[in-house]
């Protein structure tokens, strides 16, 4: 029987010397939900889940795991298990040994030991494989077998450090269904740290996405999509163009800024203050290459850069104080009316297609 746990993280730090890897983050992951940690390299997102685990101390602050503060449990005692992204399989054990490790640690008897492990093999499929060694199983398949030997302890929640790295990118693909699938049937809290976008866009109830060791927003993949919380979020998401400008008013319901060469943009949400420096959000796939009435909702640009991708074309125009402003044409928009590099395009997109973008606080 797996039981799930919720994770409280509150207020925790990381200090290694003089490199403070995590700044003081609080973050609550509900019982039973699959999140993914996801950020640049060096962000402190395998720091924060080691100290989730316990291979890693906590500097400061607290880590609470259903009902017991675990902050300074040994890994083993904490009720997690943790997937490595390098599986770290035993290569002279054969694979019932290898799943049935941990339970050999804890002194369980042999036989009902491999019983244990030959059952998880069976859910991982990996059943017919028991006697081979990990040299003799695919990438998949030793993915498979770690997973397996990860949830022999019926951990509350398993912890995965880039699980798919190491797989091409057919397998990537196939393996993520499976472990989502997984998830969904054990029904236990996974907290999987990734550096690709689309992986936890695919696969995360709820996307923490981490910055220079903080965390700039935590939501569903859906908001954070559709509602960037800052600026660095919308880049690192790629789904919007972000313009940078100084309000120029911020009243009823419309915040209008103007940009350093002049041209002025509105966007939904008001309280900013004139003179302040914002950014706003611009959804890639709304702006349409077309002339507007309203010149708050578009700009013209130059194009710089025309790329084909098979159902959409990726159009960079420069303007509006951007080098890179960013359309995502559909292939049969784009070839309705098709454009050249060097030529001067109209661009233009809806109110509700633009957001405010916050800042994190240092
Ligand atoms: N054992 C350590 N000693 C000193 N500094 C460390 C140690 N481990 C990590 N760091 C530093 O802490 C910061 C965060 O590292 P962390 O591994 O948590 O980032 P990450 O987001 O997981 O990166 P990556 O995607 O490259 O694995 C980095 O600046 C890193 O150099």
């Amino acid at each position: 029987m797996s039981k799930a746990a919720e994770i409280d993280i509150v207020s925790v730090s990381k200090v290694y010397g003089a490199t403070t890897a995590v700044h003081s983050i609080s973050l609550k992951i509900p019982a039973g939900s699959y999140c993914c940690f996801l950020g640049p390299s060096g962000c402190g997102k395998t720091s924060t889940l080691r100290m989730i685990a316990g291979h890693e101390s906590i500097s400061s602050g607290d880590i609470r795991l259903g009902n017991a503060v675990v902050t300074d449990f040994p890994p083993a005692k904490r009720g997690t298990a943790m997937m490595f992204q390098s599986y770290a399989l035993f290569p002279h054990l054969d694979l019932v040994d290898n799943v049935a490790f941990s339970l050999k640690m804890k002194g369980v008897a042999k036989d009902e030991r491999r019983a244990k492990a030959l059952e998880l093999l069976t859910l991982m499929q990996m059943d017919a494989y028991a006697m081979r060694r990990p040299a003799q199983l695919s990438g998949g398949q030793q993915q498979r077998v770690a997973l397996a030997r990860a949830l022999i302890t019926d951990p509350e929640a398993l912890l995965l450090d880039e699980p798919l790295s190491a797989l091409d990118p057919f397998l990537k693909i196939r393996m993520r269904a499976e472990l989502k699938k997984l998830q969904k049937s054990l029904g236990i809290t996974f907290v999987h740290v990734t550096h690709s976008q689309e992986e936890a866009m695919a696969l995360a109830d709820i996307i923490v996405i981490m910055n220079d060791g903080k965390i700039e927003q935590a939501a569903t993949p859906r908001k954070v999509f559709e509602q960037p919380a800052t600026a660095f979020v919308a880049r690192f998401m790629g789904d919007h163009n972000v313009l940078s400008g100084r309000v120029v008013s911020s009243q009823n319901g419309v915040t209008t800024l103007e940009v350093p060469e002049g041209q002025t943009f509105s966007v939904r949400g008001n309280g900013k203050h004139a003179g302040e420096v914002i950014d706003i959000g611009i959804r890639t796939d709304r702006v349409r290459l077309a002339s507007t009435t309203d010149k708050t909702l578009g700009f013209n640009g130059i194009v710089s850069n025309i790329e084909y991708r098979g159902a959409s074309v990726k159009i960079t125009v420069v303007g509006a104080g951007s080098d890179d402003f960013t359309v995502i044409a559909s292939d049969g928009d784009y070839f309705a009316n098709p454009a050249s590099v060097g030529d001067a395009v109209s661009l233009s997109w809806a109110l509700e297609d633009a957001v405010l973008l916050g800042r994190v606080s240092a």
